[in-house]
């Protein structure tokens, strides 16, 4: 199977393609290393490409959702029309955690996606926010297939949760509180999932989102983001990622549990 992992900045391209080598077995890789191709507007980087039927390329797009979508739909166009399509994206980096009455994502831990959020997209009215759906269009959600989250959440030590999409940091309390009253099962936040998503979409493929978390979704406090360790923990969940996709191929996403989007 053809993974492909879209990242928003080049530090966390760089971490999963650290943890993708670190799982080849030894002896296999190409010993030159990554290798580098180009697509229209983008760099993909494969880990030690070797001889197993699993190839993992990784592409940082850009920050925020318009640059996820284009990074991906570029990539998973290139690959459907050169005849070798991905059976799966997967979107990763760091990202907010949030703390919840039930529980909380820590910095420096790992949240795998049980749902990929729109979290803004919507309507501001007098009664409140309205997400596009109710007002007739597109989706709001994408769901990764159940049996994937859980594998690679196992093989990780991740938690799994929804994790939102944002175009704007959340910076309040406030926010933090109203984000996770309109959506109780958040456990993460960040900028780029459901961009990568809807492309998966478009292309009929499944998508996942990882991340690793370097601060706490809430009041803005640059100090208090550990974007070291959330790097060196993506870099873990991406050998992780390798290891559950060798254990549960896609044959094993049951049809029962297989992806969807939904509507809310
Ligand atoms: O200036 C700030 O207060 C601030 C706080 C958190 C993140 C940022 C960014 O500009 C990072 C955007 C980048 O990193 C991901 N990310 C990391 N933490 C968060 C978060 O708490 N909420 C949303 N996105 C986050 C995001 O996916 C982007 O790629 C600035």
């Amino acid at each position: 199977m053809r993974v492909l992992v879209v990242t928003a900045v080049d530090a966390e391209r760089d971490a999963i393609v650290r943890g993708a080598s670190a799982t080849v077995p030894a002896g296999t890789g190409d010993p030159a290393g990554p290798v580098e191709f180009a697509v229209p507007g983008f760099v993909l980087r494969r880990p030690a490409p070797a001889p197993e039927p699993l190839v993992i390329d990784a592409l940082a797009a850009g920050v925020g959702p318009a640059a996820a979508a284009a990074g991906a739909a570029t990539a998973l166009t290139a690959a459907a029309l050169s005849g070798s399509p991905y059976g799966l994206v997967v979107s990763a980096g760091i990202g907010g955690g949030f703390t919840t009455p039930g529980r909380s994502a820590a910095v420096g831990s790992v949240v795998v996606s049980d749902a990929i959020v729109a979290a803004d997209l919507g309507a501001e009215t007098s009664a409140g926010f309205v997400p596009v759906t109710d007002l007739g269009f597109g989706t709001v959600e994408h769901r990764p297939p159940a049996a994937l989250v859980r594998a690679v959440a196992e093989a990780a030590g991740a938690q799994r949760g929804d994790v939102l999409t944002v175009s704007t940091v959340t910076g309040t309390a406030e926010r933090a509180a109203a984000l996770v009253a309109a959506r109780p099962s958040a456990l993460a936040e960040a900028m780029e999932g459901f961009g990568v998503a809807e492309a998966a979409a478009a292309h009929g493929v499944p998508a996942l989102e990882i991340r690793a978390v370097s601060n706490p979704v809430g009041p803005r406090d640059r100090a208090a983001w550990r974007i070291g360790d959330a790097l060196e923990a993506l870099s873990g969940a991406s050998a992780a990622l390798r290891e559950a996709l060798r254990a549960a191929p896609p044959e094993s996403w049951s049809a029962s549990e297989s992806w969807s989007t939904s509507e809310t």
